[in-house]
């Protein structure tokens, strides 16, 4: 159930971001992409996860052991807390709704329609359905924007949860979430030499 990306190079909005990126992930194990705004992040995300083709580059993961969550909640806004969740669970095959509940503190908020929900309680909620894929390589782009301190230490003992089981978190984050054995990979000398001429070219605009 590893991870292993080879020589990646991609793409956003037709220009090269990041090129020969090269790293794995091994079951149990946290690596945490760091690098400054507009890096290519979100991109790498994206194209590890299968929603974007690479340019170049080899992404292997067995079929069917990763999940992706990114910056848009994709939560049904009429469907309670709970409907969200077995709905999700659904989808993939599962039944038990109740640890995913219990880890993010959403009894309270069981009969609630998510579209009411605070922006803490919605990302609670879109961590939560993590829980619920029983997928082994979780893919999360900025876990923790919009959660309270709390949130963010019950997301970092999911993490840690889930590593003690054998499963393993690609993250790119901000914060420091207190994952001290959590790698951390700067994707700064990565960066496309398109994508300097493109910063070149804008400092003449
Ligand atoms: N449609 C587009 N056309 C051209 N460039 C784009 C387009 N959309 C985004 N970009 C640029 O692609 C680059 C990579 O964006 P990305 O969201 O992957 O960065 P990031 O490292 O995740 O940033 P952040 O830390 O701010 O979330 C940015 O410089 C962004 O401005």
């Amino acid at each position: 159930m590893s991870l292993t990306v080879q020589n990646l190079s991609i793409t956003r909005g037709g220009i090269r971001v990041l090129e020969g990126v090269s790293f794995s992930l091994s079951p149990g194990e946290a690596l945490v992409l760091r690098g400054p705004n507009g890096i290519g992040k979100t991109t790498l995300l994206r194209t590890i996860a299968g929603l974007q083709p690479p340019l170049e580059g080899q992404v292997d993961a067995a079929p069917d052991t990763l999940v992706y969550a990114g910056h848009a909640d994709g939560l049904k806004s009429t469907l309670t807390v709970e409907e969200n969740l077995e709905f999700w669970a659904q989808i993939f095959g599962q039944n038990d709704i109740a640890s995913a509940m219990n880890a993010f503190d959403l009894n309270a908020l069981r009969s609630r329609p998510a579209g009411l929900l605070s922006a803490g309680q919605k990302r609670r909620l879109g961590l939560a359905r993590l829980l619920v894929t029983g997928r082994p390589i979780w893919v999360l782009d900025e876990p923790t924007v919009s959660l309270d301190v709390r949130a963010v230490e019950m997301f970092a003992e999911v993490i840690r949860t889930h590593l003690g089981k054998g499963g393993s978190a690609l993250l790119a984050t901000h914060i420091d979430l207190g994952l001290d054995e959590a790698k951390t990979l700067d994707v700064t000398p990565f960066r496309a030499s398109a994508a300097q001429l493109d910063e070149f070219d804008e400092a003449f605009l």
